[in-house]
């Protein structure tokens, strides 16, 4: 156990385990009576860049952001921001997210949530069905190419959208095979907490013609969100930045100023 990530996955092996164990117990998850909201159709039709705001109280990188948040108003507040989705995080041990959160937000809403968690296996997209989410997260470096596949057609099956996170050209291919419906660029590298925005410029322009790709960490401001758009981005994931404002007036302007005109951009 050497890397943040690697302790992470360990966690949600134990977690994976425990769900199985009161699905058997209690039966599967409750159905889902929400109709699924679709980020990929606004990310495709927007004049703009698309912010995906995230709901975060921690993370492992940063500490404690903010302790008390209340996901309804503040997904309220994105939405009147103009952002095109909601991102959640629902793990508890390392972030201090929970389903409950994304529950919360998405009542409060008309936008697709996406559930932010690390996925490794079919009983957490069921879980994340019957919770709610319209789109779920899965991460290159967590899974072997087969397994990334394999998750990535069954969360389609279910009616998610797959948001799969990249970090580096070499992940591109394993990432593409398995058709996700949107490959999202990790400016912050897992296994060492460092972020640099030359990582999405480097990776989207390896990415195939017609590519639904969003950058996502570190995006600080309108230049980084301009910065992104220009090298090709349809969309940015947007947390710490937003998360470091408590006073919600301030965070819907944060938000109205990332989303940027594509049109302006040259690419
Ligand atoms: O807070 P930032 O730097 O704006 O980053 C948001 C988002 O990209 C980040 O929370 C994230 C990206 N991929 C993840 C995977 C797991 C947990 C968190 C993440």
């Amino acid at each position: 156990m050497s890397t943040i990530l690697e302790t992470i996955l360990e966690t949600k092996r134990r977690e994976v385990e425990a769900l199985w164990q009161r699905v058997h117990r209690d039966g599967p998850f409750p159905e889902r009576a929400e109709p699924f909201r679709s980020l990929a159709e606004s990310l495709r039709s927007a004049q703009h860049l698309g912010v995906i705001a995230e709901i975060k109280r921690r993370s492992p990188s940063k500490g404690v952001l903010q302790a008390s948040v209340d996901p309804a108003a503040r997904a309220r507040v994105y939405e009147q921001g103009g952002a095109l989705a909601i991102s959640v995080l629902t793990d508890e041990t390392y972030f201090h997210g929970a389903l409950e959160d994304l529950r919360a937000a998405r009542s409060a809403v008309k936008l697709p949530v996406l559930r932010k968690d690390f996925v490794i296996d079919e009983i957490q997209v069921d879980e994340s069905v019957s919770a709610g989410a319209d789109i779920v997260l899965l991460i290159a470096a967590a899974m072997p190419a087969d397994r990334l596949a394999a998750l990535s057609k069954y969360a389609r099956s279910r009616g998610l959208e797959v948001l799969l996170e990249v970090h580096g050209e070499a992940e591109v291919e394993a990432a593409v095979a398995a058709e996700p419906t949107i490959i999202g660029i990790n400016n912050r590298d897992l296994r060492t907490f460092e972020v640099d925005l030359a990582t999405s410029e480097r990776v989207l322009r390896r990415l195939p013609e017609g590519c639904l790709a969003i950058a996502e960490s570190g995006i600080m401001g309108r230049e980084d969100a301009l910065r992104m758009a220009s090298a090709g981005a349809r969309g940015i994931l947007v947390g710490e930045l937003l998360m470091r404002h408590a006073d919600l007036a301030s965070v819907q302007a944060q938000v109205a100023e990332l989303c940027v005109p594509l049109g302006a951009v040259a690419k």
